[in-house]
């Protein structure tokens, strides 16, 4: 499985030249190649198994990629269908992913940087909402950091939201659980190793609580973005 990305370094595609390998997912490989006016990008290729099982689900993320424009989200800059190959080709986002700076780094987020990082978010899941998309995989894998500043990648999940399988709301509990990873960074437990639930173990004030809760559902929910935002900048800063 691991050596699989690997045949594909060095490899030239309409003049994208493979450079090395990003990240593999449940679709298929990210890799950053150079392009032929010598910048680089991001192509982000399928399975085979994918690109036959999966033609009507792969078409949203090229369509809705396509209607956004926004510096944090990248551009789809085209698509490459060669051979048995096919592959998305995205603006290249600069930075790590979260989830490397914890796990990887072992970086301890500070309330500054939450705080920071927890707006951008907000701002941006609210572009979203507003062009009607929701994510539906807002996961410390799928944003970057580069100096304090976040993009968030993978539109994979994405869809057009309605009132019933693909609810706006459902960004929320992503945004919950991506601000829990953070706040344990810096807790006194830290050590992502829940023994018990985080109300229990993270030091929070009783508004932080009823913030994240309503977010992850424990308590009545958000309706709208603007309300998270309301009470992200009230409880979190
Ligand atoms: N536009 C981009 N710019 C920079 N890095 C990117 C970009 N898109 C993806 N990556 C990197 O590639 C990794 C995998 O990308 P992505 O999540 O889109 O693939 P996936 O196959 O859908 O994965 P998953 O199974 O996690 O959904 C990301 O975690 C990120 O590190």
């Amino acid at each position: 499985m691991l050596l699989f990305p690997r045949r594909y370094l060095g490899r030239c595609y309409q003049g994208y030249a493979i450079c090395r390998s990003l990240g593999q997912g449940r679709y298929g490989n990210c890799f950053a190649a150079q392009a032929p006016d010598g910048s680089q990008v991001v192509l982000k290729r399928f399975h085979n198994r994918m690109k036959k099982k999966n033609t009507g689900r792969n078409h949203f993320e090229p369509v809705i990629l396509s209607m956004l424009k926004h510096p944090s989200i990248p551009d789809l800059l085209g698509v490459i269908n060669e051979g048995k190959d096919y592959f998305f080709v995205l603006e290249y986002m600069p930075g790590v992913t979260i989830e490397q700076l914890l796990f990887r780094e072992h970086h301890r987020f500070t309330p500054e940087e939450t705080s920071n990082i927890g707006f951008q978010l907000i701002d941006l899941i609210a572009y979203l909402h507003q062009n009607g998309i929701v994510h539906r995989d807002i996961r410390i894998s799928n944003v970057l950091y580069h100096q304090g500043k976040i993009s968030l990648v993978d539109f994979g999940l994405a869809r057009f939201a309605d009132q019933d399988r693909y609810r706006l709301d459902s960004d929320f509990s992503y945004l919950g659980d991506f601000l829990l990873y953070l706040l344990y960074s810096n807790s006194p437990t830290n050590k992502f190793r829940r023994h018990r639930p985080w109300y229990d173990e993270l030091p929070l004030s009783d508004g932080q609580m009823e913030f994240l809760k309503r977010l992850l559902g424990l308590e009545t929910p958000y309706a709208t973005i603007e309300q998270v935002r309301e009470h992200f900048f009230v409880f979190m800063c």
